[in-house]
């Protein structure tokens, strides 16, 4: 049977479901070893959403919007049960980019559109940013959002936003909650993380100090791990955006969704994972500060107290 996934209200009323189904990385990657249409993509994806899945996490990048387009209406779940995201990476024509996206998928519109990369010439995405807004008021994207933006980016933004950011999707896992604020700065600017990477502690971080918490937990709770790092995003209000080409992974992360952890739980994989600091993502890397904590891996030290306002 299918999982009735949650949704968290947006910051203009709209509403997203808890957790997302990515088809960047792994799935995009798979694409370039074989150029063509991918018809893997549309059956994993079409599995998802015969599981529950109903957020699918796309971009212009990936190269696959056309099959997202065609799970979508190979699934048979009616279009306004579905919340699609795309991303812009070439921002420099961004009505053009926005109607090509939106034909590859086959849709009229998507539930949210978000600005891939930050671009540090800030009058640049501000300027894009009122573009964006632009394509909201013209009912192209019903929300707007941006992805990998720090506060400086998100700060130069909301100095000319009429339309304040619905959504920043940022690298966001228990190993890397302290390297930097964003989470609770952007809940204070009504701004929801959706986070990639949150499986890391299971896949490059695997050997840290969450090794066990996580499969004790897992245990205690007939659950994988990767069910337990999924709930313990939603528990902040944080949407992860994940993903497989395996269908019983997908049931595995499903499994996360609904998952009755203890606060105690919660706050001790939190607390645990204070201890080490580990990014995947270069566009953090060098928010990365330096500390005495000693590191597992060789992986940087990391002052896990400073404060990281930018
Ligand atoms: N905005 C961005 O810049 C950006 C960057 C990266 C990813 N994304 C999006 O996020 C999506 C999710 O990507 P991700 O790689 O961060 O996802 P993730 O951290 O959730 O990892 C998913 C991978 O973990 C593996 N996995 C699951 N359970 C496991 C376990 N128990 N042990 C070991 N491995 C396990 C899966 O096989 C899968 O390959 C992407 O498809 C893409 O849509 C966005
Ligand atoms: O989202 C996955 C990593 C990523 C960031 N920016 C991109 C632009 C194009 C393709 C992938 C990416």
């Amino acid at each position: 049977m299918a999982t009735t996934i949650p949704t968290l209200k947006l910051n203009d009323g709209n509403s997203i479901p808890v957790i997302g189904f990515g088809t960047g990385t792994a799935l995009s990657k798979r694409r370039q070893e074989t150029p063509g249409f991918n018809k893997d993509l549309v059956e994993i994806l079409k599995s998802a959403i015969k599981q529950g899945i109903r957020h699918i996490d796309g971009a212009q990048g990936y190269g696959n919007e056309e099959e997202i387009g065609v799970a979508i209406k190979e699934s048979g779940v009616p279009r306004k049960e579905l919340f699609i995201t795309t991303k812009v990476r070439d921002i420099k024509d961004l009505p053009g980019a926005i109607d090509v996206s939106l034909e590859k998928l086959q849709l009229e519109f998507v539930d949210l559109y978000l600005i891939h990369q930050p671009r540090e010439e800030l009058a640049d995405l501000k300027k894009a940013w009122l573009e964006l807004e632009a394509i909201k008021k013209a009912g192209k994207a019903k929300s707007i959002g941006v992805s990998n933006h720090l506060h400086r980016h998100l700060e130069a933004i909301l100095e000319v936003a009429t339309i304040v950011p619905a959504v920043n999707q940022i690298e966001f896992h228990p190993y890397l909650q302290r390297a930097h604020n964003l989470v609770p700065w952007s809940k204070e600017h009504g701004i929801v993380t959706t986070s990639y990477n949150g499986l890391t502690p299971l896949r490059k971080g695997a050997g840290g100090p969450l090794d066990g918490p996580l499969k004790e937990i897992a245990k205690k709770h007939g659950v994988s791990e990767n069910a337990v790092l999924i709930q313990w995003q939603i528990r902040q209000d944080v949407v992860p955006i994940t993903t497989s080409s395996k269908p019983e992974r997908i049931a595995e992360y499903l499994q996360g969704v609904g998952l009755k952890l203890s606060k105690e739980e919660v706050e001790e994989i939190t607390s645990l994972a204070h201890m080490r600091v580990f990014s995947e993502s270069s566009i953090l890397n060098d928010r990365q500060p330096v500390t005495p904590v000693p590191s597992w891996f060789g992986l940087e030290r990391s002052d896990i107290n400073q404060e990281f306002p930018n």
